[in-house]
């Protein structure tokens, strides 16, 4: 039997980054998604295109050898899959985490093989796959538990590569730009070894690497993003050919970089590249990165973990300046009522009906005596008044 992973979720980054790399070192990748359209599209063809964009112009890759199972009408199959299957992977988005995990308990529960399953979860967002795992056992079989880890193992994973929306016509070809980054723990795999994923950067600890890609590169897209769509820009490179924003993204990042140097110890000259390759590549003209996608789903990014709480919260506790974060947040909280972005809905109904505190709070959930917090309330009272005025 070959080598066999399940990826749960057929979209952007399921088909352009993940599967990509699954193929390319010889699995046989089995697509599980909810979305009738994309198992059948991917049903329907035994081959896509992943074209890959630099300013070195477009490299294009074939990826065959894959099947696609709905979870919605398919679950036993799904199960079978999982059952015998060598890796488990999702691209589905943080909050649908818990909507996969009851059929990926009833494959662990299902398994006879030697060795564990390989779960690694390639969302944005920091240690993903533990989360995964919570729900997970929530719905193993409890008299197994003490097995668990001879049928599966578990590695946070910390993934990079910008998949903007794809054009009307794509079917299941994607562009995506050619730089990426997938670091994966490797230590929870002990005896048994890591999978052998040739794109893969293995490593003993993954927090220095999450940390700084989340807040770095996906704070610094969206601040573009969010003073792009307040300034009324179309794609994140319009933004920042803003020099107002461009600034406003470097000093927010500069932030960032300052908790990230004095808290891994990672250091000024390599963030400052670090930096400056992320600006560069997330204002390639070519990717046409539209700022509504980037900024998508702003309740999740204003939330606590995530890119301008997490860093702003960290700071503020080590009496660093955040002031930028501040100002990415303030536009964060005007992403309202942006059309096909529900969140963005929910945000503006927030701002509306509830108290500046009980807003800041089931927004950022920062306790009242952070000292995060009163700047964050007033920013929140800010926009409140504003758009109370309009
Ligand atoms: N687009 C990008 O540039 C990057 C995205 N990410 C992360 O990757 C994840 C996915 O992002 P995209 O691929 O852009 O989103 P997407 O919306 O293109 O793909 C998500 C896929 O998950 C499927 N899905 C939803 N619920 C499901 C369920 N219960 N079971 C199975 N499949 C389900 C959807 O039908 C869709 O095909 C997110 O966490 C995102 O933050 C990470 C790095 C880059
Ligand atoms: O995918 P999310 O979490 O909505 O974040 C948006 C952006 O952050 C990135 O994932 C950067 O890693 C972008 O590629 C992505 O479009």
């Amino acid at each position: 039997m070959g080598k066999k992973a399940i990826q749960f979720g057929g979209g952007n980054i399921g088909r352009g980054f993940v599967a990509e790399f699954l193929h390319q070192s010889g699995y046989e990748v089995v697509f599980v998604d909810v979305v009738p359209q994309v198992i059948e599209s991917l049903s329907n063809n035994k081959s896509y295109n992943v074209t890959e964009i630099s300013d070195e112009g477009e490299k294009t890759k074939t990826i065959t050898n894959y099947r696609a199972i709905s979870s919605k009408t398919d679950e036993p199959e799904v199960v079978k899959e999982l059952a015998t299957a060598d890796v488990v992977t999702c691209a589905v988005g943080p909050n649908v985490l818990k909507f996969i995990a009851p059929v990926i308990a009833k494959g662990i529960d299902a398994r006879e093989a030697d060795r564990p399953l390989a779960v690694i979860a390639c969302e944005n967002a920091i240690n993903a796959t533990d989360t995964l795992r919570g729900h997970i056992e929530g719905h193993l079989d409890k008299a197994r538990l003490d097995t668990l880890l001879k049928r599966a193992r578990f590695a946070n994973s910390a993934i990079d590569r910008i998949v903007p929306n794809q054009p009307a016509n794509a079917g299941l070809d994607v562009r995506i730009e050619k730089f990426y980054e997938w670091v994966v723990e490797q230590t929870p795999f002990g005896e048994y070894g890591h999978p052998d994923i040739s794109a893969i950067h293995w490593v003993d600890h993954l927090e220095p690497y999450i940390e700084r890609k989340l807040f770095t590169v996906n704070t610094g897209h969206a601040t573009a993003a969010y003073y792009g769509h307040n300034a009324g820009k179309k794609t994140i490179h319009d933004a920042l050919a803003d020099e107002k924003i461009h600034k406003a993204v470097h000093d927010a990042l500069d932030e960032t970089a300052a908790l990230i140097i004095k808290k891994h110890g990672i250091s000024k000259e390599e963030q400052k590249e670090y930096v400056d390759t992320i600006v560069q590549r997330i204002s390639n003209p070519y990717l046409e990165d539209i700022v509504e996608r980037v900024g998508r789903a702003p309740l999740r990014k204003l939330s606590r973990k995530e890119r301008f709480i997490g860093p702003a919260a960290q700071l503020a506790e080590l009496g660093m300046k955040y002031d930028a974060l501040l100002g990415s947040i303030d536009k964060a909280l005007r992403f309202q009522n942006v059309e096909g972005d529900a969140e963005s809905f929910e945000l503006s109904k927030i701002l509306q009906e509830k108290s500046a505190a009980e807003a800041t709070k089931q927004l950022t959930e920062l306790e009242t005596d952070h000292p995060l917090y009163r700047d964050v309330l007033r920013l929140v009272e800010k926009v409140q008044s504003e758009f109370e005025s309009m």
